[in-house]
């Protein structure tokens, strides 16, 4: 499904060329789910990013499904990144001033969904994330872990291809990131959901079925994880 090849990624600055992505080689699968982990100032974020149809500024092929998008301008980009991609962020990012129904059916929304007709796939996809008794709360009104259900729900109410999950677990106590790990191994075991996992805890890739690590912008270790 994502396959990059020989990616080198630069970023510019005061007339230098800093180069955070050294020949990156990557291919992910449908229903994989992968972690990703290295230092800080790595290349995570550069790397899901470019996988993630956000920066498409760097040297090398990226495939998806079979394609480049590359040369694809602003509005084909995002509208592609809106039928593929589901993101979950460490802070949640939900839109305060609206339910819990209101933020899970924005991406149906933008996908040009008209109002009365998004009722099944918001209400499936938060009976899926547990949250069905609160569709009319705020997202203050729920625990960290709520919100993120939240959040989870959006990523997945359009069936995007693959979700981005980026330190999903890094603002939540230990008790409640194992919930959320399981809700996420659920999906990808139930619902064959390709998963790419950003994190610094050791502990939460017990739950992905690959690891890899980046340092110094290079692919260190790639490898299956058996269960
Ligand atoms: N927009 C930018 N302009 C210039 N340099 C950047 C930019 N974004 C990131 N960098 C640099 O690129 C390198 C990789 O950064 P990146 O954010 O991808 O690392 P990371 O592994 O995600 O780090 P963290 O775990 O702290 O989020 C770092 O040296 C960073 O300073």
């Amino acid at each position: 499904m994502i396959r990059l090849k020989h990616i080198n990624k630069y970023y510019k600055v005061d007339e230098e060329n800093l180069h955070v992505l050294k020949d990156v080689n990557l291919h992910i699968k449908k229903g994989e789910f992968v972690a990703i982990m290295g230092p800080s100032g790595s290349g995570k974020s550069t790397l899901i990013n470019l996988i993630g149809f956000i920066d498409q500024k760097f040297e090398g092929s990226y495939l998806f499904e079979g394609g480049s998008l590359l040369g694809s301008d602003d509005n084909k980009l995002s509208a592609i990144r809106n039928q593929s991609v589901g993101f979950v962020f460490q802070n949640f990012s939900l839109i305060e001033n609206n339910t819990v129904y209101e933020n899970v059916e924005l991406p149906l929304l933008y996908d040009g969904y008209d109002f009365g007709r998004t009722h099944e796939q918001v209400n499936n996809i938060l009976g899926k994330v547990g949250l069905s008794d609160k569709l009319d709360k705020h997202p203050k009104q729920l625990s960290g872990g709520q919100q993120q259900r939240v959040a989870i729900a959006r990523a997945m109410v359009n069936e995007p291809k693959f979700i981005i999950a980026d330190e999903p677990t890094g603002a939540l106590d230990s008790v409640t990131s194992n919930e959320i790990m399981n809700l996420f191994r659920e999906l990808n075991q139930q619902e064959s959901v390709t998963i790419i996992l950003v994190t610094h805890n050791p502990e939460m890739v017990d739950y992905c079925s690959r690891l890899i690590e980046i340092k110094d912008g290079k692919i260190i270790q790639d490898r299956e994880l058996v269960k």
